[in-house]
Formats: structure tokens, C-alpha cells, sequence
């Protein structure tokens, strides 16, 4: 394994703390059918890859093509239950692309679910082939309460995933949690601006602005990503990488997050979502998102792929 590049002297980054232990989101999941899958992909003109329509199989792929941006959707549906190991495959995949290619790994992870969705990360094989030296985690969102706080989505990186790999501490970057809001925001972004400066996080030739090798997302049933509601102003930011939010619909209310373009600039994005509560979202987003205003799921769209993780039950309106 190659040895750690070291980014403390030029991160102004709140350093990493441990705090205790808090405990991890439950799941169900409810019936889908092929039908469902298959009337959807008519629709939408999307084929279903090497599956017989008359004999499901839990793990079907499809894929479309998107019309405004060339960006390669992919879309999966697993029993609840699986997810995690194509998920962990996915991100150890895209970790050694990355590492091969730039000699580091830029990951922004979002909160909820997503993060016992990724706990075959820190099992065999993954725990003892990927070269976590060389990664570098950020959050897309996080609420403004302090670390220790069961509300904290370091706190629940941390104790669910974080602390089990040895990503070196100094590659961890957490808001400051001492600041308001805004001035959380603003550190955030000064954070990020000199990961840019100093080739941590590559820069996007398109759009100007940071190009994370992976952005993680989880989804609302709501359709919202990161701290991006539905309706809200925060989804039109086109200058700030990172902005603050006081009036978050989902608690806690004091929040901040990446803006569309900085998640839109990513290389890759997946997007991890299970249940039923979730099902009419997805339908939204991937059959009929004709108001993406009201579904900001639906803006999104990185520069190289779009994976989504669904479960049966997240996929039941499809
Ligand atoms: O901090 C947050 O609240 C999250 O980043 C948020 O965007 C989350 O990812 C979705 O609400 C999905 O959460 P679940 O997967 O738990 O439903």
C-alpha cells in the first residue's frame, strides 16, 4: 500500500473526534413485481439487460440514455437485504479506478441510510484490498449541531463506518461545528477550495467547479438529495459550492450542503434507496420528472455515470 498523503497542513478542517456510539437505521421491504419494471422501461424506451422478463430475477439492470446531458444512467433493483455487497463492490471498484488513475479517492457522503448501506465496506475483501490511505471523505450535507450529537452525520459515518477502516484522520473532513450555519457554509467551502488547490479534489473542465471521483446520495421520500428540499430556493445556487440552509423541512433544521453544481460535477454519483416510502420518488424521477423543481432528485446528473441502488420496494412504482 502506498503511503498517506498528508493534507493537515493546508486543511482548514475540523480534525476527526470520536464520539460515541449511536445506532443504526432499520428497513422492510414490501412486494414488487416485474410488471412494473417492464411497463417502466417501455415508457421511458429503457431496455432490461439479460434478464427473462418471465422469470424475475431480484437483481435487474437497466439503463437510458439521458437527453441534456450525456450522462450514463444505470439503475438496479436488489432484494433489501443485498444491496450492501454490489453496493461495497461498486464504491471498491471505483476506488481503485480512481487511485490507479489520480493517485487518490474523493468521496462526499450524504446521511440516513446510506451509511448502513455501505457496511460490507468494512468486511472482507473490502476492509483488506482497498487502499484507504489514499482516500478522502467529505460530507455533501451535514446538519449544524455538534459531533457527539446523535443528529450528526460525521458522527454516524464515524461509528458505522469510519472508525472500522484506516482512513488516516487527517483525510476526514467534518464541518466545523463550532460556527453558525453560514459560517459552517463558508469554512466548508474554504475547506474544499483548498483540497482543489492542492489536487486532492479533481477540478471539472466543464463546469469550473469540483469533480468528487463519487458522490453518495440517499433520497428523501420527498425526492430531495443532500439538503436540497423540494420547492426551496437553494436548489437554484449556481455560484456557492457550499451554502447553508436555517429552514431544512427535514429536522434538524440548520444544515449545509454541496449545491447542484458541485454534485452535478461529480464523476460518479450512486444514489441508495429502499422502501416503499420512497416509491413514488423514484417513479417521478426516473419515469415521469417533468417538474424537477419539485423533485430535485431529479437534477441530478453527473459528468460520467448515475447509478441508482434501489430495493424492491423503493422500485415498486416503477
Ligand atoms: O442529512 C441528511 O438528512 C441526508 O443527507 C439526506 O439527504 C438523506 O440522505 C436523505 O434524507 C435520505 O435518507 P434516508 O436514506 O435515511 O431515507
Amino acid at each position: 500500500m502506498a503511503s498517506t498523503r498528508s493534507v493537515a497542513s493546508f486543511s482548514p478542517c475540523t480534525r476527526i473526534l470520536k464520539p460515541p456510539s449511536s445506532s443504526t437505521p432499520s428497513f422492510f421491504s414490501p412486494q414488487f413485481s416485474q410488471k412494473f419494471l417492464s411497463r417502466a422501461l417501455s415508457s421511458k424506451g429503457v431496455s432490461l439487460i439479460g434478464v427473462n422478463p418471465k422469470r424475475f430475477s431480484p437483481k435487474v439492470k437497466m439503463s437510458m440514455a439521458e437527453t441534456a446531458k450525456s450522462v450514463n444512467k444505470k439503475v438496479e433493483v436488489f432484494e433489501t437485504d443485498e444491496l450492501a455487497v454490489p453496493l461495497a463492490d461498486y464504491v471498491a471498484d471505483l476506488s481503485a479506478k480512481f487511485i490507479k488513475e489520480r493517485g487518490n479517492f474523493t468521496v462526499a457522503l450524504s446521511g440516513g441510510s446510506l451509511i448502513h448501506h455501505l457496511r460490507k465496506l468494512v468486511e472482507p475483501p473490502h476492509v483488506d484490498t482497498i487502499e484507504w490511505s489514499r482516500w478522502h471523505v467529505l460530507w455533501v450535507d451535514e446538519r449544524v449541531v455538534p459531533k457527539t450529537h446523535e443528529d450528526s452525520n460525521y458522527k454516524l459515518a464515524y461509528d458505522g463506518f469510519l472508525s472500522k477502516v484506516p482512513i488516516p484522520p487527517g483525510n476526514v473532513y467534518a464541518i466545523n461545528d463550532a460556527l453558525s450555519a453560514e459560517g459552517a457554509a463558508d469554512d466548508y467551502e474554504t475547506c474544499v477550495r483548498h483540497l482543489v488547490k492542492n489536487n486532492v479534489i479533481a477540478v471539472s473542465s466543464a463546469s469550473g467547479f469540483p469533480k468528487f471521483d463519487l458522490i453518495l446520495l440517499g433520497m428523501g421520500p420527498d425526492g430531495h438529495v443532500a439538503s436540497l428540499f423540494p420547492g426551496h430556493p437553494l436548489i437554484h445556487e449556481r455560484n456557492k459550492w457550499v451554502a447553508f440552509i436555517k429552514d431544512s423541512p427535514k429536522p434538524p433544521p440548520e444544515r449545509i450542503t454541496f449545491t447542484f453544481p458541485v454534485i452535478n460535477s461529480s464523476a460518479y454519483t450512486a444514489i441508495v434507496s429502499t422502501g416503499a416510502g420512497k416509491a413514488d420518488a423514484v417513479h417521478s424521477a426516473l419515469i415521469d420528472s417533468d417538474n424537477p423543481d419539485k423533485l430535485p432528485v431529479a437534477l441530478v446528473s453527473p459528468e460520467v455515470e448515475l447509478k441508482w441502488f434501489l430495493d424492491k420496494g423503493a422500485a415498486s412504482k416503477m
